[in-house]
């Protein structure tokens, strides 16, 4: 498939699409199939790059991965892993950050794993740190290679307690899947909760496994012996759907995004709504729409759940150039997430970048020389540009841009997009987009 979408903008979108499983669950609940006895299957879940590239990982290691894309059912028999022959692991990476979660369950089964370099979106250093002192404390191994890492368990995995320095998502999903097979019991401090994990922890529980998450955000797990295969329905991805709803404001449209759930979304349709958007939540989805008037500036600052999510960032940032007056985003989740507003510049966007934290509360990114904050002066007509798609958010933000703008844009490399947003080009088709993908 080429990779240069032209696109014909100045129209709004309107219509209806549907966006199935969360990229940012899916590829971790087909980690878990690799702590099962039995085989498992898992529904909801989406057409996209991450899915084929954590299929093609398993796969190496032995798991018969089976993927009905009409009905969105992927079936994982792990059942040869241990006979499997790894070969060549560091050329299945892809630009995925998911292989780093294959530790623990190979640990627990294999008592080793190479893990190859991580790839996945450039928008900050985005160290695994915590990932290597958690495993440590379960009693692996590490081995820092050329290509990656290889692990070693030669006592066994054990529980052990650990108190996170921030809210790492990845990290606390190291943790969940170590911890359910080790012995005795682990304690996890400052977790991350987000939806997406609370839904592989809901995985993990039918697998067998025992865990409890307090309200202080402490998670529990007392270690079994062994684990059973799962069948599960993916949760909706909140990100994709909210990159639709910031498409509707943008280019002053209406669109219905079935699979969308409220509860996953509140912060995001709290800022949807003071930007001046409008949503009505249905029972098979959130219809999002631009009610005409202004767009209103806003201040907002980007926090792990239940915050406003930093995914949600990007596209956002290009509805806000349509806003009257100035907005203030703080990004305090990535040190670099503002690299995709260069190209909106170009377009005629007046956006400025700083090393403060603007607009909130001081963050772990401030006075070091990071661009974290960014204002944004609107509301700004955009202008049709080419554009070279920088990561997967900011892609999705440059579609966005090049729909909004008049004009005949030229986005490049839209593989990137297709990572985490299934058939987007058959999605803005059914919106009423003028484009071609050459
Ligand atoms: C595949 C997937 O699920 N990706 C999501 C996951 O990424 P990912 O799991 O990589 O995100 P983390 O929450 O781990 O990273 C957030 C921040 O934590 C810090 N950190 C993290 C790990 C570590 O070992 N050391 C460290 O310092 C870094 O400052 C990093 O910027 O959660 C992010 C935050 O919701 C989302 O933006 C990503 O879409
Ligand atoms: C940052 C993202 O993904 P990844 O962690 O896979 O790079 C994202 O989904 O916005």
């Amino acid at each position: 498939m080429n990779d240069l979408l032209t696109v014909n903008g100045g129209t709004p979108l309107n219509g209806t699409i549907t966006v199935r499983g969360a990229k940012n669950f899916v590829s971790k609940a087909m980690v878990a199939s690799l702590l099962g006895e039995g085989p498992s299957e898992l529904r909801n879940v989406p057409l996209i790059r991450d899915v084929e590239i954590v299929s093609g990982l398993l796969e190496l290691h032995g798991v018969h991965v089976d993927y009905d894309a009409a009905a969105g059912i992927l079936r994982l028999d792990p059942s040869n892993v241990e006979s499997a022959h790894v070969a060549d692991i560091d050329a299945h990476a892809g630009s995925s950050r998911i292989p780093i979660l294959f530790c623990g369950p190979l640990l627990h089964r294999l008592g080793e794993a190479f893990i190859p370099d991580l790839g996945g979106c450039r928008i900050g250093d985005r160290p695994i740190n915590y990932h290597l002192d958690i495993l440590r404390q379960f009693g692996a191994v590490v081995d820092k290679r050329a290509q990656g890492i290889h692990l070693t368990a030669p006592h066994g995995l054990r529980g052990t307690k650990i108190s996170l320095p921030y809210p790492s998502v990845g990290a606390t999903e190291q943790l969940l899947l170590t911890a359910v097979r080790a012995e005795g019991i682990t304690e996890l401090s400052n977790a991350a909760i987000e939806p997406e994990i609370m839904d592989l922890i809901n995985v993990l529980q039918k697998m067998g496994a025992i865990i409890s998450v307090d309200t202080d955000r402490v998670i529990r797990i007392e270690g079994v012996e062994r684990l059973r295969g799962f069948r599960h329905t993916a949760l909706g991805d909140r990100i994709e759907a909210a990159s639709w709803a910031s498409a509707a404001l943008a280019t002053g449209g209406d669109i219905t995004v079935k699979g969308a759930t409220q509860p996953e979304m509140i912060a995001f349709l709290n800022t949807f709504r003071k930007v001046g958007g409008e949503f009505e939540v249905e029972d098979d989805g959130i219809r999002f729409f631009h009610p005409g008037g202004e767009l209103r500036s806003i201040v907002l600052e980007t926090d792990v759940h239940p915050g406003f999510m930093t995914d949600w960032q990007q596209p956002l940032v290009v509805a806000l150039t349509q806003a009257s007056g100035l907005s203030i985003v703080h990004e305090t989740v990535y040190e670099n997430r503002f690299g995709f507003t260069d190209a909106l510049r170009g377009m005629g966007a007046n956006i400025q970048v700083y090393k403060e934290c603007l607009g909130g509360r001081p963050c772990r990114f401030g006075q070091r020389n990071f661009y974290h904050s960014a204002v944004i002066s609107g509301a700004t007509p955009l202008e049709a540009a080419e554009i070279e798609v920088p990561d997967l958010r900011g892609g999705f933000s440059h579609l966005i841009a090049a729909l909004a703008a008049k004009g005949t844009s030229k986005v490049r490399g839209i593989g990137l997009i297709d990572r985490g947003y299934e058939a987007f080009t058959d999605k803005l088709a059914a919106l009423g987009a003028d484009f071609s993908r050459d």
